[in-house]
């Protein structure tokens, strides 16, 4: 376990945070406020018609724009090229409108000119917007490591119409993801473990009620969230599920930590065909897994697997493309997943303990699921 060597408490967050249906048409006057060399990386999905749009949004007034395409993975070499060839236009601001590595890559090149990083996700699939670091591969997708920055962004913005339009599977696996925020803070706060603000700092009282609002908002909105979004509606339910995946899962796992759930999400990756699945799809059955180490109460494991049910997240091992798994396979996921997070937990846990917690995730799901 891996206490905190003080009690000094910690906490970090972006500057600002905007969302709203068709916030993207008001690009220009929230860059204004921070520079007038303005970059933007574009998610190859949105390139052709964004990079028209942002030129128009940018032909009068003093502010110039430069809009590149960003596909293909997030490299070191990758954002050193970005950087060199907008080296003369020198950018004071930076934006990244796309998925996650879009995103990334943004905070790695506004990192290199000190530039201010404006974010603009494009779906709620995962915590990342709101987060000061990247996550760094290699061309063939292999994991590097996470370059951290002294600060997190200073504007996230988010357009709700185009996130309500993406793919539903993006917005559900997020609030997967999201439902591992109060469960993993609960094990940090527990375990006093450090948070990843300050090196050996503690967690806040803010962060508490953040993950616990998170856990209610995904829970009693979740369902009606995904019907409307399943119809090209953006209600509020939706607007608020938004949140909860961007917004109050970043801010909960950055000033708190990740514990079992996501420990299960990296290691249960050397299963070929997990690869395939979205990051918030295979924490949410990391969150099985952990509840069931931990021993919670079965009215909570039961919620959670009543709104899996509900919501179309992993519940068992063919949920996750895996019935046919062996025993030897199913210890191998337990011991990678050793390497993760599992320390943050308030007792000691074994590749053992993983394993049957693993085994008991698939039976009780296959229980609740024929209730
Ligand atoms: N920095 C952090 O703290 C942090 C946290 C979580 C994840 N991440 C990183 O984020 C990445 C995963 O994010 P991701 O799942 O968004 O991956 P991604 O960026 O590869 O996007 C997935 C796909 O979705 C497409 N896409 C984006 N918006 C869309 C839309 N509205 N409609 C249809 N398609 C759309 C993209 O073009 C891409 O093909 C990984 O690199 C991961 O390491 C970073
Ligand atoms: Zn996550």
């Amino acid at each position: 376990m891996s206490m905190i060597e003080h009690t000094t408490r910690a906490f970090g967050s972006p500057s600002r945070y905007i969302q709203g249906r068709y916030e993207l048409n008001h690009l220009k006057e929230y860059t204004d406020a921070y520079g007038k060399r303005v970059l933007i990386l574009v998610d190859y999905f949105f390139y052709e018609e964004y990079k028209v749009k942002f030129e128009d949004m940018y032909r009068e007034g003093e502010s110039g724009v430069t809009v590149l395409e960003f596909s293909g993975e997030i490299t070191a070499d990758k954002i050193e090229q970005i950087a060199e060839s907008v080296k003369e236009f020198q950018p004071n601001v930076v934006a990244g409108m796309g998925g996650g590595k879009t995103m990334d890559t943004a905070k790695a090149v506004a990192d290199i000119f000190k530039a201010a990083t404006v974010i603009i996700p494009t779906t709620a699939s995962t915590d990342a917007p709101v987060i000061g670091l990247s996550v760094i591969y290699t061309d063939s997708g292999e994991h590097v490591g996470a370059r951290h920055y002294v600060k997190n962004p200073d504007l996230v913005l988010l357009d709700t119409d185009i996130i309500c339009k993406a793919p539903i599977r993006f917005l559900v696996a997020g609030m997967g993801d999201a439902l591992a925020t109060f469960i993993e803070t609960r094990a940090n706060l527990e375990s006093h473990s450090p948070n990843y603000v300050w090196k050996g700092y503690c967690s806040t009282i803010a962060v508490k009620a953040i993950a616990e609002a998170c856990h209610k908002t995904i829970l009693t909105k979740g369902i009606s969230a995904k019907l409307a979004a399943e119809n090209g509606l953006c209600t509020i339910d939706v607007e608020d599920v938004i949140e909860a995946n961007a917004l109050l899962s970043g801010l909960g796992v950055q000033n708190s930590s990740c514990a079992g759930a996501h420990s299960i999400a990296e290691g249960i990756t050397i299963l070929p065909p997990c690869t395939k699945l979205l990051h918030g799809e295979v924490v949410a059955f990391g969150i099985l897994v952990q509840l069931i180490i931990e021993g919670r109460a079965e009215e909570e494991i039961e919620e959670i697997y009543d709104f899996y049910k509900a919501v179309k997240l992993p519940a068992t091992f063919e949920d996750l493309g895996i019935k046919d798994v062996t025993k030897e396979e199913i210890m191998s996921v337990a011991e990678e997943s050793l390497k993760s997070y599992w320390d943050v937990e308030p007792f000691p846990v074994s590749a053992q303990m993983i394993y049957d917690g693993i085994v008991m995730a698939d039976r009780l799901g296959t229980y609740y699921k024929a209730i």
